[in-house]
């Protein structure tokens, strides 16, 4: 097998598990896994991402441009997967819609970031210390895509990160899919216990 078709099968299978997991509500989510310094493939826009087909995923250069040969349309938010390559060396990015992200983008959107500590599941974002802490910022949700794009691309510095798109949804990245699946599933349990426990504390 070449890289590419490597490549394809690992997005496939990160797209098959966070269907599993609902995570693509009404089409949304977008993803994608870098093929080399020149390309990534990512997902056919406006698709139900539940579905799986030979026509999933398209290569794009690095600029998010189709490249030829692949039917349908690249994400319509090919762009900001185009800042984190373009930025970082990390090798996978996942966009999904919760609801749990959503409600915390809007719950402290307007702090424009979220921090969560003493929590057991931070040492899955790599963060080892006893009382660890992380913080996501929150980005406003531009409908112009470029903007949004250089909005985002602010944050997206290192090789692994997340951004809180507000009342959209989240972008992760990581060095490859099973990072990037990691960190997504790390936050998205973070949004998760912290809901509930607001609803439980009666705040
Ligand atoms: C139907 S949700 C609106 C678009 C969106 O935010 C999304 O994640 C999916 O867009 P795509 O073009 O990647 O299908
Ligand atoms: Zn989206």
């Amino acid at each position: 097998m070449n890289t590419m078709q490597l490549r394809w099968n690992d997005l496939a299978d990160v797209k098959r598990e966070l269907a599993a997991r609902d995570w693509f509500p009404g089409t949304s989510g977008n993803l994608s896994i870098k093929v080399d310094d020149a390309s990534f493939l990512v997902t056919a826009s406006g698709k139900d991402k539940r579905k799986e087909t030979n026509e999933d995923f398209l290569l794009v250069d690095a600029q998010g441009e189709a490249i030829e040969g692949y039917a349908g349309k690249p994400s319509a938010e090919t762009l900001l997967h185009v800042e984190v390559y373009g930025k970082t060396d990390a090798g996978c990015s996942l966009h999904v819609h919760t609801i749990d992200n959503n409600v915390i983008s809007e719950l402290y959107g307007d702090k424009g970031e979220v921090t969560f500590a003493g929590q057991e599941i931070i040492k899955a974002l790599g963060l080892w210390e006893e009382y660890a802490q992380v913080t996501v910022p929150i980005i406003s949700n531009y409908a112009d895509i470029p903007k949004l794009a250089e909005e985002f691309g602010k944050y997206v510095s290192t090789d692994a990160g997340a951004v809180l798109i507000r009342n959209h949804g989240i972008t992760v990245w990581g060095r490859d899919a099973f990072e990037a699946k990691k960190f997504l599933e790390a936050y998205e349990f973070l949004f998760s216990w912290h809901i509930k426990l607001l609803i439980l504390k009666g705040r």
